[in-house]
């Protein structure tokens, strides 16, 4: 079955896809807070955003500002904060099966000796992130990054000539920024372990954005380790991830908690951007922790953004533009979205054990295909036709994000082409394997990703 016109129209117009799903995933987000926001009438004094920033969320970078559209009707993060105890009951048994699932036998990857050395590797650099909320950060270090943070805004002020005080602040600034070095280390062994093929990307990047880059990625993937690691059985997942939004806005206020929050703090004196996405990716989170159906491709974009196209935001304030003014906003955004459409297409079945289905709902209706046949694991013509069509609306992504990395500053432009290349592949090998990914997890082996990584050189050179 086809899709109708007014459909195609829509699927073949992703960009305009994507701004919508970012304007409506930020009008909401900020229309549960203050309505007002949401429909570009916010007072600038009522966002807690430190001077530095203010000025990043008035720019083209910053849409949550740009937002004119009040789209209420979409999903509210905020209306769901308190879940009822027995969806996360479902949501803890979820993840319990979940993680049988992964410890078994079908899981994807290398040979098991490979795979365990793996996790063992994995583990090691997840003692250092877990309980990134409540109390990771031991009472000295917290009192040590409050001298730290006190120094950096009193030295602003007038240097007094007396020696033993200026030996005093030299002292501290040195300690200043071994406390720096620390933390942009732990952001660098995190990234290493967990994103080895990405990481390799920004090691071509110059110092300063690839430590940029490493700050967030770890912001980031702690927030996903609050509902996908190993805290995720538990049972206040809303408080901690309110807990997690007060301490990301305390951050941004020049109280970071912890050392990578430290890390963090300091990629934003020296990339200024603003802190909607990271509010959109909580927001994001809490989403994904009250729903496990989507009835449209557009409430399954307005996720997609939320986690993946945030990303994308992010790292562009870091990368920056080859010429000053270039705005690759819609591009950077698509390429998380693609990146979250290929995920899900990749976790179809993974994400079914676990009660879960992400693919629209409309959709199916499409290709005559029901929830219990995916349930089911049916993989006929009819799933077979809902796939090629879930596939074709990924490439349509990465492709509108292509057409953003000539712009990116140089030295920007080979992780962004490898993580895209390496990313669509997925799609590839699904198509190679029949569509079949409820009992098969679709990976890129170890030789096409070598292949990749001078195909995606010799193309961010071009
Ligand atoms: C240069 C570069 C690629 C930078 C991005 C680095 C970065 C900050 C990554 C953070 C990724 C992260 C931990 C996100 C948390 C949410 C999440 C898990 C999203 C999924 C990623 C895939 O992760 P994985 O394969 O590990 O999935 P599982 O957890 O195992 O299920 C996502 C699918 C999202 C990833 C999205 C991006 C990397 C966005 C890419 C966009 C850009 C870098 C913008 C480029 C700019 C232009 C103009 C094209």
């Amino acid at each position: 079955m086809r899709p109708n016109n007014k459909e195609q129209a829509a699927f073949a117009s992703p960009l305009a896809a994507s701004v919508s799903a970012r304007q409506s995933a930020s009008s909401v987000n900020a229309s549960a807070r203050n309505p007002a926001a949401a429909c570009g009438l916010l007072d600038s004094s009522s966002v807690r955003v430190p001077e530095s920033h203010a000025t990043a969320s008035g720019s083209a970078r910053a849409p949550s500002r740009s937002f004119g559209a009040c789209k209420a009707s979409h999903f509210s993060a905020f209306e769901t904060r308190s879940a009822p105890a027995a969806a996360l009951g479902a949501h803890a048994r979820n993840l319990a099966a979940a993680r049988e699932i992964r410890r078994g036998p079908a899981a994807p990857g290398a040979g098991f000796g490979a795979r365990n050395e793996d996790s063992l590797q994995r583990s090691v650099a997840r003692a250092d992130l877990q309980d990134p909320v409540l109390p990771s950060s031991s009472t000295t270090e917290r009192a040590s990054l409050e001298g730290l943070l006190d120094l950096s805004n009193s030295s602003n002020g007038v240097t007094s000539l007396v020696t033993p005080s200026v030996r005093l602040e030299a002292f501290e600034r040195e300690r200043r920024e071994r406390q720096l070095a620390s933390a942009y280390e732990k952001c660098r062994v995190i990234t290493a372990q967990y994103a080895k093929t990405f990481y390799l990307g920004t090691m071509l990047m110059p110092p300063e954005k690839r430590k940029a880059i490493w700050a967030i990625y770890v912001w980031c993937r702690r927030t996903d380790e609050l509902v996908d690691g190993p805290r995720a059985l538990r049972s206040d997942l809303p408080v901690v991830l309110e807990e997690w939004e007060r301490r990301l806005e305390a951050l941004f206020a020049g109280r970071p908690t912890d050392l990578f929050d430290l890390a963090l703090w300091d990629t934003l004196q020296r990339f200024p951007h603003d802190i909607q996405p990271y509010r959109d990716m909580i927001a994001g989170m809490v989403m994904d922790l009250n729903q496990n159906r989507y009835q449209t491709f557009d409430e399954l974009k307005v996720y997609c953004y939320r986690v993946a196209g945030t990303v994308g935001l992010m790292s562009t304030a870091v990368m920056g533009t080859a010429e000053p003014g270039m705005d690759v906003t819609e591009e950077a955004v698509a390429l998380g979205i693609a990146n979250q459409l290929t995920n899900i297409l990749r976790d179809v079945g993974e994400d079914a054990r676990r009660g879960r289905i992400y693919l629209p709902l409309e959709d199916l209706a499409k290709f005559d295909y029901t929830e219990e046949d995916l349930m089911r694991g049916i993989n006929d013509e009819r799933w077979k036709n809902l796939m090629k069509y879930q596939i074709a609306r990924a490439r349509q992504y990465f492709a509108v994000a292509e057409s953003g990395i000539d712009p990116l500053s140089r030295d920007a432009r080979y992780p962004v082409w490898a993580s895209l290349m390496l990313y669509r592949q997925i799609l590839d090998v699904i198509e190679r394997n029949d569509f079949e990914v409820f009992y098969k997890r679709a990976f890129v082996p170890r030789a096409n990703k070598f292949l990749t990584l001078p195909a995606a050189y010799l193309r961010s050179r071009q």
